[in-house]
């Protein structure tokens, strides 16, 4: 997919002096139960998401890619726990308050793609009813027929078609209900957007259109960024720039796309075995199930699936000095003149 996007100033000549638009910083979430026990969602996570950077979340069910997410919205329930920071600019998403929250970051400076757009929309109004009262919410659009233009403009941006404007959800393909949620999520511009699921339920096809279009929304605006969760491989390896690989809790390996996707390939044992369990990879499943992050061991909690695990594997391997958290990486392949020519 590097083609789809040598054409546009990317990660490569956006990252190196432009401050990120997201950076986070040790983020951990725990969950409080009765009786004293803490479930460990997410623990120690740090990333930066660049200025027309396309970051991609992938991991097991369960692994804590969407609490990860709420945690940035400040949409996790009362019995969490959170520490470290999330900076989107100078405010730490973690200790903002919930009006600052209300009113400044969700969709204006966090726009959510949603997981389900049909459950997003409401069913009993229009796409257009809807679109227009969030550009009323969130620009200084004010008059019955700027609205209908300004809600127009949305719909347009989002390729949703201005004459499916009067329908309702249930009126609409998929497809199409997911544009409309997009439209809704582009209209704050947002400096980040936030895309937890977005192609669920949907067809190859219409996966492949939904990635493109946001892919294109992060590259026509070069200041803007995407973090998307996803469990569906070839939509990441479609619009990522860079891969976050999270397992039990923890970001296991953090590496460029074209490396983890290409040649050389994941390091990490886990990212590996995820990749190879694809059916057009050796459609081998990694033996075992990850653990309950209620109870997880003291070291690499992947350790009990690993080939590759030694005694050493009892402690943590550290993240920090290296993109991957293992204490036996797959080797960087030594590279070859003509690889290097290439
Ligand atoms: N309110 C809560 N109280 C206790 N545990 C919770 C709560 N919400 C989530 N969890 C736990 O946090 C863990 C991470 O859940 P999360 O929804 O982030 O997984 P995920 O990686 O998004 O999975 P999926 O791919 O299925 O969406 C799960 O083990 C879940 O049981
Ligand atoms: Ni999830």
């Amino acid at each position: 997919m590097t083609s789809e996007r040598s054409s546009v100033p990317s990660a490569e000549t956006a990252k190196p002096e432009r401050s990120p638009v997201l950076s986070v910083r040790g983020l951990s979430v725990r969950f409080l139960l009765p009786g004293g026990h803490r479930v460990a969602a997410v623990t120690d996570a740090h990333f930066d998401v660049a200025p027309g950077e396309c970051l991609v979340l992938i991991g097991e069910s369960g692994c804590g890619k969407s609490v990860l997410a709420s945690a940035l919205l400040g949409l996790l329930p009362a019995n969490a726990q959170t520490a470290g920071s999330a900076l989107l600019g100078d405010l730490d998403l973690l200790t903002a308050g919930e009006r600052t929250l209300a009113r400044t970051v969700r969709g204006r400076r966090i726009g959510l793609i949603p997981q389900s757009p049909a459950a997003h929309l409401t069913p009993v109004r229009t796409i257009r009813s809807q679109t227009e009262e969030v550009v009323a919410r969130l620009t200084g659009v004010r008059g019955r027929a700027a609205l209908r233009a300004a809600a127009e403009r949305a719909a347009e941006r989002a390729e949703f078609p201005t004459d499916h404007l009067d329908r309702h959800p249930h009126e609409l393909s998929g497809g199409l209900a997911q544009r409309a949620a997009t439209a809704l999520a582009l209209i704050g511009d947002a400096p980040l957007l936030l895309a937890d699921e977005p192609t669920t339920g949907l067809d190859r096809d219409l996966v492949d259109r939904t990635v493109d279009e946001l892919r294109r929304h992060v590259d026509a605006d070069g200041d803007r960024a995407l973090l998307m969760i996803t469990h569906d491989l070839a939509a990441a390896e479609r619009v990522a720039d860079r891969v976050a690989v999270m397992y039990a809790g923890r970001i296991v390996e953090l590496s460029e796309a074209d490396a983890f996707f290409g040649s050389p390939g994941p390091r990490h044992p886990y990212s590996r075995g995820l990749l190879e369990a694809l059916p057009e990879r050796s459609f081998l499943p990694i033996p075992g199930l990850p653990p309950e992050l209620g109870s997880l061991p003291d070291g690499c909690a992947f350790a009990p699936r690993c080939a590759r695990a030694t005694d050493i594997c009892t402690t943590l391997p550290p993240l920090t000095g290296g993109p991957v958290a293992c204490h036996h990486p797959l080797p960087a392949p030594a590279r070859t003149p003509e690889a290097i020519r290439a």
